[in-house]
């Protein structure tokens, strides 16, 4: 017994000298290898005169991040009486706004032991999104969290695999294709129509007070579907609305500026994105099988979205013969049409309708336009690209309310930018709705709702062209910008030509990031017939 009250201690101690040995070495190596090594990359920023906020240990920025954007949100005032003077990232990313008047256009700043770029000088912003080195290429950190819901389809690979998605994809989105699609957009749209004009007979029968968001969204699901699975659009809406899903669940995780939570925390809300993202995956299988179970009988010489990627799937030397593969390839990129093509577009025609409702003169304009071009009053193939009116109004709602709100690159080698070498590792970040308010670009106007600054197009409604990006720029520009664009148009053109409206009582401005950013209490307006 007296034996081993002597070894107890001994044991202890044991233990603790090799724990403390096990700490130390842990923070010799944070130290050493993270520590030093984020430092040697802001040295090497700062040796070409690029500035920012001085990082502290281990955390770097981010505990004067979480401070700016506290303060920040303590201070928001409703800004329901300057809907067009209110730049978003003054309240979203306000740290942003806060550096970029300290340091200017381009200046560094770190999270935990990340180094990032941020880059809003417009010359900056075009050689960076022009670069066609595969060294830039989709920031690992962030798209890591989104794996459930985009696999590695076009939006988050990168490398050679982006490319050839990227040469498989992009034809299915070319102008002639789209123009093919603008049938399916009417027949998706008349449900929404007929919808609200149940809405004012239901509220006495000459206006009627409306959220528009869900109704939009519902639209752009229904079109993407159409496009997406043509005749089993049925089942791919249930697909989609399962992606909704996993889409609120990421989104609430917080993924922008790559702090994890502690794993316990998240323990029930991975259990839901593991579980949603196997169901998205075997349904969308079940329809390719039904698909290729139909093609046997018979197959339309008509082909749609899914169609065309199961074809890719097959004949992409790339994918060779191996069916996970192929099956990888069919199911993610079917997931990533639907992410980039469906919420995305349906946000932009809520800011539409919202920046229409107090602009009544643009609505008239608008109607006129429709009655000229227009046979009958409904957009067709050759009428949709005469809507001079409604292309501009889009243009400027996606100048002041761009719902992507970055573009985002990493060095994944070290690359050479403009003149700045970039150290591999570093996140390099656009501002999107900055670089649309900058009167240097824009002119003294900037935080107008002005249409007719586009008339003459992009290069003569400001100064840098490239510096107008809603949709990014060169070889990562959305894939979807035609099907959006002419999807948009059609919807404004029938709502508009349909219906007035104004902008609710009801209506609350404040701007919310879900991965895009849209109208955080929805768009409410009230409507009546014409
Ligand atoms: C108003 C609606 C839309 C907006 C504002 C928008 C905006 C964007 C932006 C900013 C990017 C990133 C560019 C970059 O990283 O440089 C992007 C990428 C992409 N978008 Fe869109 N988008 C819209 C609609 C659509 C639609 C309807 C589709 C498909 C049907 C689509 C498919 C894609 C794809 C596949 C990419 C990835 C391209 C790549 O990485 O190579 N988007 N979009």
């Amino acid at each position: 017994m007296e034996e081993m009250m002597k070894v107890v201690p001994l044991v202890l101690r044991t233990i603790f000298w090799v724990a403390l040995m096990g700490l130390s070495g842990l923070l010799f190596h944070l130290f050493n290898r993270v520590w030093l090594k984020s430092k040697k990359i802001r040295k090497k920023l700062q040796m070409q005169g690029i500035k920012g906020p001085p990082p502290s240990f281990l955390h770097g920025n981010l505990a004067e991040m979480h401070k700016i954007q506290f303060q920040a949100t303590k201070a928001a005032s409703n800004h329901a009486d300057q809907i067009l003077a209110h730049d978003y990232t003054s309240t979203l990313f306000p740290y942003f706004e806060h550096w970029r008047k300290e340091y200017g256009l381009i200046y560094t700043y770190s999270t935990g032991m990340r180094q990032h770029l941020y880059v809003n000088q417009p010359e900056l912003v075009k050689e960076m999104n022009q670069c066609i080195t595969l060294a830039l290429g989709k920031p690992y950190y962030v798209t890591k969290r989104l794996a459930p819901m985009l696999g590695n389809g076009i939006l988050r690979s990168n490398g050679l695999i982006w490319a050839q998605q990227r040469k498989i994809v992009a034809p299915e989105f070319f102008m002639d294709k789209v123009k093919g699609m603008v049938g399916l957009m009417l027949e998706s749209a008349q449900p929404l129509l007929r919808k609200w004009e149940d809405y004012i007979e239901d509220q006495g029968g000459v206006t009627a007070d409306i959220q528009v968001d869900e109704d939009l969204k519902g639209v752009s699901a229904d079109v993407i579907s159409r496009a997406c699975f043509g005749s089993s659009y049925f089942k791919g809406k249930e697909i989609f609305l399962k992606l909704r899903s996993l889409q609120k669940a990421i989104s609430q995780q917080g993924f922008l500026l790559g702090v994890t939570s502690f794993g316990f925390l998240q323990t029930g809300k991975q259990k839901e994105i593991s579980s949603l993202e196997r169901e998205i995956e075997s349904l969308i299988w079940k329809v390719v099988k039904e698909r290729e179970q139909e093609c046997l009988e018979t197959c339309s010489s008509e082909k749609d979205l899914l169609q065309l990627i199961m074809e890719a799937a097959m004949t992409d030397q790339s994918l060779g013969k191996d069916s996970a593969k192929s099956k990888r390839f069919i199911v993610d990129n079917c997931k990533n049409i639907y992410f980039a093509g469906h919420e995305s577009t349906a946000v932009a025609a809520s800011w539409c309708l919202l920046l229409l409702a107090i602009h009544p003169e643009w609505q008239d304009r608008i109607r006129k336009e429709v009655a000229q071009v227009c046979p009958n009053g409904l957009p067709d193939v050759n009428s949709v690209m005469n809507l001079k009116t409604v292309t501009i109004v889009i243009q400027e709602v996606l100048r002041l309310y761009p719902p992507a709100a970055f573009v985002s690159r990493e060095a994944l080698e070290e690359t050479q930018v403009g003149n700045i070498v970039i150290p591999k590792g570093v996140c390099l970040w656009t501002l999107i709705p900055t670089l649309h308010r900058d009167p240097n670009i824009w002119g003294p106007d900037v935080n107008d709702f002005r249409p007719d600054r586009f008339t003459d197009g992009v290069s003569h409604a400001c100064k840098f062209p490239q510096a107008y990006i809603p949709f990014g720029l060169g070889p990562r520009l959305c894939l979807g910008k035609n099907f959006a664009m002419v999807q948009l148009k059609v919807l404004l053109s029938l709502i508009v030509s349909n219906f007035a409206f104004s902008l609710s009582p009801k209506y609350r401005h404040s701007p919310a990031y879900k991965m895009i950013v849209e109208p955080g209490n929805g768009v409410h307006i009230l409507i009546k017939r014409i």
